[in-house]
Formats: structure tokens, C-alpha cells, sequence
């Protein structure tokens, strides 16, 4: 079941998960990505075989290269058993008995494009890799990257819902990327090793409704006016669209990406293995506002989310991106809702 929502807590520190991977590994577990070919899920792929907890790997892609980076990573010395899964007919083989299913399937966005524009086309994507999650594994965690994650994380609610088997503790958006770049900008700033800091980003994975928190950073921002703490909210807010037209055309982040869906995907292993106080911001089932799903620090445990820690104190310029956040999270969740329910 899903935890009980705790009550705001002020100050709350969001650990920088993947930087132990334990090495005594008390459980196997099987990770899929699902989307394994891809600009994300080739260089995920890579990060999660070198992680102990993993014993299988399954990769699964439309594309026809798959299996041919199955056997890539195959040859490498770590233990994780690689398994590579080409085509719809070898969906339900790869995603069988599962632990985590880490889904970065879809199109990513080109240069004048919104994460919205993109649901069109991923939303049968999402749905169709969680129906078949709710047949073969229906106990496993998922963790959703493919864009708009917003929309995604209730669709993939919605299917796992008809089929009887959603238990909202295991099902997770990736706001990972987020936290590693609000981390990576103020360790810059303030001159520190950007793995030192903590900050949680809370609401949703897109422009408004990402909302970095700036005043529980742990350090402190060091920057004296507020003008500059806008600029680098705004920073945030809009660093998927940096890379975007850095990359003109090329497509979206997928290295960050990967290294943040690793640290994500770590993070729940070791919640699954039984390690305490992991914790790390997700976009998960919540009543901490009107929106049915919000992005805040969670802990996670042996069951996928075990406590919402809420998203503590807020000061005025936080309270106010929160007002701005919210009606468009409730556009985004229904809009992933009612293609769910069609
Ligand atoms: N949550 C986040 O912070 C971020 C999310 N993203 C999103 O991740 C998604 C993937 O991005 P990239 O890896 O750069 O795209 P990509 O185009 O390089 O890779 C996507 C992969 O999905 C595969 N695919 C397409 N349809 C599929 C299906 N029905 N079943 C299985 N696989 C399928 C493609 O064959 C391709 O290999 C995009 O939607 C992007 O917007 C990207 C960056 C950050
Ligand atoms: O911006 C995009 O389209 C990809 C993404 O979600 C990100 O980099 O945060």
C-alpha cells in the first residue's frame, strides 16, 4: 500500500543517491529499459550494468539494433546477466518477473517544440509497455522518463488501474535530471563539488512546473539578490531547452539523463534491498495539493515509495511558483487521464 502523505516537512534533505552503490548485494533484482536503443537507453543501459545490485538486464527497443547492444554489453565484466528483446512479440519476455522497469521509450523534442507536443506520439508508447508490466510483472516498480512524464505517470496509473494490479508506491515519474542540474548549477555558483549539495525540485517535469527549491539548498545559494535567484530558477526551469537547441535538432538530453535515470534506478534497488533512508525526488501519486500527482522528496523502502516527506516550508517567490505550477500540472494529468480511460 501506499504510504501515508506526511505533512509538509521544513528543510528536507534529498540525498545524492547514486553515489554508493552498495557492493554487498543482498538480493537479485531484473531492471528492463524499456526504449534500450535510444539516446537515453544505451548510455543507462551501460550504467546499470555496472551496477552490482543488477543481475539481469533486459533491454527492449522496437529498434532492430537491440539485440546487438544486449550482446555489446554482454562483454563486459561485470555479473548482470544482459538479455536483448527486439519487437512487441518480445515485450512480454523481457518484461517478465521484473523488478524495476526504467521506461525512456519515445521521440524526444526538437528545437520550438513543448514536452507536449510529444504525447501524441509517446502516450501509446507508455501505455502499451504498462499493460504489458501489468501481465508479466505486475509487481514491479516503474520509473517513467519518456516525455510529457506529467501526463505519462497518470497514463500508465490509469492502465495498471484497469488491469487490477496499480499500487501507487510503485510507480514513479523521473525528475531526477532536475535535481542533478540544480545541483550542477549551484555548486558552480557557489564553488563547491556539485555532489555536496541538496535541493529538492518539486512539482512536475516541465517549464512552470518545475519548482526548484532554492531556499532549503544545503548549502545556502550563495546569491545575494533576488533577481538572480529568478534567473536561476528560470535556469532550471528551461535547462531541457538549453540542450535542446544546443543540440539543433539532434534531439534532447540524453547523457544527464542517463546518469540521472541510473541514480534514480540505484536509489530504488537499494530501497528494494532493504537500505533506510533513501530518498529522492519522484513525480508520484499524491494528495499533497489539488494535483493528483506531484514531484517531492520520497523515501524509498522494500515496497517502492514508503513515505511522501512532503515539501516542506516554501518562502513567498516558492509559494508563488507552486500557484503557477499547479493549474498546468491539472491540465497535464487529465490530459493523460482521459486518453487512459478512451
Ligand atoms: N524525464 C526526463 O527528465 C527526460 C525525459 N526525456 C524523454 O525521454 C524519451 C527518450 O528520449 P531519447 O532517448 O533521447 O530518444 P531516442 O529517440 O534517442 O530513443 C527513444 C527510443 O525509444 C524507442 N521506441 C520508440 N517506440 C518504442 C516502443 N513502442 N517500444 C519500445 N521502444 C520504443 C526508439 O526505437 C528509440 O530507440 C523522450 O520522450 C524524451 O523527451 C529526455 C530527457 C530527460
Ligand atoms: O527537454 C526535453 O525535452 C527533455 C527533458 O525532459 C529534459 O532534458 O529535461
Amino acid at each position: 500500500m501506499f504510504s501515508r502523505v506526511l505533512k509538509p516537512v521544513a528543510g528536507v534533505a534529498v540525498q545524492n543517491g547514486a553515489k554508493n552503490f552498495s557492493t554487498t548485494s543482498q538480493k537479485n533484482f531484473k531492471v528492463v529499459v524499456a526504449g534500450a536503443a535510444g539516446g537515453i537507453g544505451q548510455p543507462l543501459a551501460l550504467l546499470l550494468k555496472q551496477n552490482p545490485l543488477v543481475t539481469r538486464l533486459a533491454l527492449y527497443d522496437i529498434a532492430p539494433v537491440t539485440p546487438g547492444v544486449g550482446v555489446d554489453l554482454s562483454h563486459m565484466d561485470t555479473p548482470a546477466k544482459v538479455s536483448g528483446h527486439k519487437g512487441p512479440e518480445e515485450l512480454p519476455a523481457a518484461i517478465k518477473d521484473a523488478d524495476v522497469v526504467v521506461i525512456p521509450a519515445g521521440v524526444p523534442r526538437k528545437p520550438g517544440m513543448t514536452r507536449d507536443d510529444l504525447f501524441n506520439t509517446n502516450a501509446s508508447i507508455v501505455r502499451d509497455i504498462a499493460a504489458s508490466i501489468a501481465q508479466n510483472a505486475p509487481k514491479a516498480i516503474v520509473a517513467i522518463i519518456t516525455n510529457p512524464v506529467n501526463s505519462m505517470v497518470p497514463i500508465a496509473s490509469e492502465v495498471l488501474k484497469k488491469a487490477g494490479v496499480y499500487d501507487p508506491a510503485r510507480v514513479l515519474g523521473v525528475t531526477t535530471l532536475d535535481v542533478v542540474r540544480a545541483a550542477a548549477f549551484i555548486g558552480e555558483i557557489n564553488g563547491v563539488d556539485p555532489r555536496s549539495v541538496t535541493i529538492p525540485v518539486i512539482g512536475g517535469h516541465s517549464g512552470v512546473t518545475i519548482i526548484p527549491v532554492l531556499s532549503q539548498s544545503q548549502p545556502a545559494v550563495k546569491l545575494s539578490d533576488q533577481a538572480k535567484i529568478k534567473a536561476l530558477t528560470e535556469r532550471i526551469q528551461e535547462a531541457g531547452t538549453e540542450v535542446v537547441k544546443a543540440k539543433a535538432g539532434g534531439g534532447s538530453a540524453t547523457l544527464s539523463m542517463a546518469y540521472a535515470g541510473a541514480r534514480l534506478t540505484g536509489s530504488v534497488l537499494r530501497g528494494l534491498k532493504g537500505e533506510s533512508n533513501v530518498v529522492e525526488c519522484a513525480y508520484v501519486k499524491s494528495d499533497l495539493t489539488e494535483a493528483a500527482y506531484f514531484a517531492n522528496p520520497v523515501v524509498l523502502g522494500k515496497n517502492g515509495v514508503e513515505k511522501n516527506l512532503g515539501y516542506g516550508k516554501l518562502n513567498e517567490f516558492e509559494q508563488q511558483l507552486l500557484k503557477a505550477a499547479i493549474p498546468e500540472l491539472l491540465k497535464n494529468i487529465k490530459t493523460g487521464e482521459d486518453f487512459a480511460k478512451k
